[in-house]
């Protein structure tokens, strides 16, 4: 079995440092994933209740026979689930779909509620979302509970700034061992990861390799620039013998991240699955490259009232 490099959380658990993204694989293709992912070496993956294909990922470990305890599994509530009341039965959905026990981390995904229904999305006739009043850190409480009944073994949040970091952890009896924010070379997140790990909150950047930015003949979406084509990965690559995707990936890891990047091509699964260490010349090099660009922006997604989500971080520090 291939042993992994591993992140430490505060307590001294190891967290594997690479773990699959699963958003947005197609229906149909993670069996194959898993089994892939699983042959390369991953032992950690990255799921949510919100990508809505927990079942199919339940039914790929089974199939591929992987043990529980060599596998670590994370998933989040979602933003209409964030009523108290609502939490336990989240979990429980997620366990019977992911079709296990318990789970390593279960992360609260965004410090915002919208109001509870099957629309994951429910927007009013002018195309807002729909906000529900509820304080994040009742949610929270909720969250705690599931670690007294042992249906998860560690608690998390995803998108959380500075600012709300601190009031949390004002109330917090169960402290959260990770922070899942996006972050690559483009959006570096300096203070965030600074604050977080000084806290013993590990980081997990999400979307490590700026997402479906399309690379080669397509134009980068949203006129967004493809890190994949960024000129100083790209020469660091050639030089080491790399892809640039491994050398953004090798970037977070060098700054203590854990990183989850999806692919569903069995040759990218492999790559993105790093086994070298960049030199403090090339990660400082990397750290100059001053492209700032976000794409998930609760502004942009959903309302721009909420604009205020992100405001506090903009990512550009
Ligand atoms: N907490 C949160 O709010 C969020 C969490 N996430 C999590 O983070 C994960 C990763 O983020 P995601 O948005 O998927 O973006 P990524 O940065 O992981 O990029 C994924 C894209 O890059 C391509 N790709 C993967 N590896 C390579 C490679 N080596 N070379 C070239 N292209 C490559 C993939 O295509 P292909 O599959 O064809 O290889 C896919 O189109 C998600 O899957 C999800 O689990 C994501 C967004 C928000
Ligand atoms: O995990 C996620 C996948 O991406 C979505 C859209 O960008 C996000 O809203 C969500 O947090």
């Amino acid at each position: 079995m291939v042993h992994q490099r591993e992140v430490k959380l505060a307590n001294g658990t190891g967290i594997p440092a690479i773990g699959l993204g699963t958003w947005q694989a197609e229906p149909g293709e993670l069996t194959e994933v898993i089994q892939e992912a699983w042959a390369a070496g991953y032992h950690h993956i990255d799921a949510a209740h919100y990508y809505q294909n927990e079942r199919e990922i339940g039914t790929a470990l089974r199939m591929t026979e992987v043990p529980r305890d060599q596998i670590w599994l994370t998933s989040k509530v979602w933003n209409t689930d964030h009523r108290p009341e609502r939490v336990g039965p989240a979990c429980d959905q997620t366990l019977s779909d992911l079709q296990v026990e318990y789970l390593d981390l279960y992360l609260m995904h965004w410090p915002i509620a919208f109001v509870p229904g099957d629309d994951l999305l429910p927007r009013d006739n002018k195309g807002e979302i729909k906000v529900d009043d509820v304080d994040y850190k009742d949610t929270w409480r909720a969250m705690e509970k599931l670690v007294d009944e042992g249906k998860v073994r560690y608690i998390g949040v995803s998108n959380f700034t500075i600012k709300q970091l601190e009031d949390l952890l004002k109330v917090a009896r169960i402290k959260p061992v990770v922070n899942q924010v996006e972050c690559n070379v483009y959006l570096p997140q300096y203070e965030l990861v600074e604050y977080c790990q000084k806290h013993g909150i590990a980081v997990t950047a999400y979307r490590p390799l700026a997402g479906r930015v399309k690379v080669g003949d397509e134009k980068p979406s949203s006129g967004h620039k493809a890190l994949r084509e960024d000129p100083v990965l790209t020469k660091i690559a050639q030089r080491i013998n790399r892809t640039p995707a491994q050398v953004a990936i090798a970037w977070l890891l060098k700054r203590g991240i854990i990183a989850i990047p999806k692919s569903s091509n069995p040759q990218r699964l492999r790559e993105n699955l790093i086994d070298f260490d960049l030199t403090d010349e090339d990660a400082a090099e990397i750290s100059k490259i001053g492209v700032r660009q976000r794409d998930c922006n609760p502004a942009n997604m959903w309302s721009p009232s909420l604009d205020y989500l992100t405001k506090s971080d903009e990512g550009t520090k």
